[in-house]
């Protein structure tokens, strides 16, 4: 569907190096950490920026030229971007207004997005007296109701609390149901949740693409570094273990016990599950534990990797 090739973009401090993705109709994540150029992709893609070489092609079309109104994709920054001096209502409707849509077909687009996305009761007021989720909500239905190609989200949920971020995600992927989306992220976990298609992008180039499979299998050292594996090595063999992948046991001083020892460095508690850092020698392994396993820092401990992927 979406196809960018060879895309480069460059200021004196950061270059996009040469990206090459081809975006399927589906829910596609771009996961990367701060500064890695997640953005700059995503406003090449609605026009935004102009590359500086390289092509973007959206169902064959060559469209890096084109201005980004004649695109219809939706696009919905990181803060939103909402008109403050209008209500919800005038928010949503603003594009269609522009585009000169008749009043009666407006209103119908705008009810029905808003009961899509349960905003139907907010409509009367104004941007600033939104909760973030509730002004998250408006950005998009701004977007849906224009009836995008692609829905552009950058960072959809960074400006929201732990608690509803949950709930959010489901109807990301509600929304993911009705238009192709394109989701920019540094979250693993809505990146697991939510992802068809994952492109991870570090420091500018474009490391790894492909669905779900290249969370299980980091294809070099510094993605897995990024995915948050432990990268091991001994006198045989350099690999990548997950901390959710190593099963940690209270040392009983078992001589016949054929796991690795290691000692409990620093523990930190989050109720269900703990994080610890367990030093084995000179490496420090991150691992993760439950309350079935109770440990403490200074502990000795066995620790046995379920699940090692090789590192070349
Ligand atoms: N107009 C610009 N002029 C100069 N540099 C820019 C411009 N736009 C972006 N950059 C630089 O490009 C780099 C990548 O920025 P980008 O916003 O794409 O990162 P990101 O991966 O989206 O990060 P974050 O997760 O923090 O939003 C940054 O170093 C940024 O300063």
């Amino acid at each position: 569907m979406l196809k960018l090739e060879n895309l480069c973009k460059s200021w004196k401090e950061f270059q996009l190096k040469s990206v090459n993705l081809e975006i399927e109709n589906n829910y596609c994540i771009l996961l990367g950490p701060s500064g890695a150029g997640k953005s700059v992709i995503i406003q090449c893609i609605t026009g935004i920026l102009k590359p500086d070489s390289g092509k973007i092609y959206f169902n064959g079309e060559d469209i890096t030229e084109m201005p980004p109104e004649k695109r219809n994709f939706g696009y919905v920054p990181q803060n939103y971007a909402l008109f403050p001096n209008m209500n919800v209502y005038n928010n949503i409707a603003y594009g269609m207004k522009l585009r000169k849509y008749s009043k009666a077909e407006i209103e119908k687009k705008v009810m029905e997005i808003s009961e899509f996305l349960h905003i139907s009761h907010i409509l009367d007021r104004k941007p600033t007296t939104l909760s973030g989720g509730e002004q998250q909500r408006v950005a998009i239905a701004r977007a849906l109701v224009l009836d995008p190609k692609i829905l552009l989200l950058d960072e959809p949920t960074s400006a929201l609390d732990t608690n509803i971020k949950e709930s959010v995600i489901s109807e990301l992927k509600k929304i993911g149901e009705l238009v192709p989306v394109i989701h920019i992220t540094h979250d693993f976990v809505e990146a697991k949740t939510l992802g068809n298609q994952i492109a991870i992008l570090i420091n500018g180039e474009l490391n790894d693409f492909g669905n779900q499979g290249i969370f299980k299998t980091p294809k070099n050292e510094k993605i897995a570094n990024f995915l948050g594996y432990n990268i091991i090595s001994n006198n045989e063999e350099t690999f990548a273990v997950a901390p959710e992948e190593i099963v940690v046991k209270k040392s009983l001083n078992d001589e016949n016990d054929e796991n690795i020892m290691g000692t409990v460095e620093s523990l930190v508690d989050f109720g269900y599950y703990k994080k610890l850092t367990v030093n084995i020698g000179d490496t420090a392994v991150k691992t993760i534990t439950d309350g079935e396993n109770p440990v403490n820092i200074g502990d000795t401990v066995s620790i046995m990797y379920q699940r090692k992927v090789p590192i070349n």
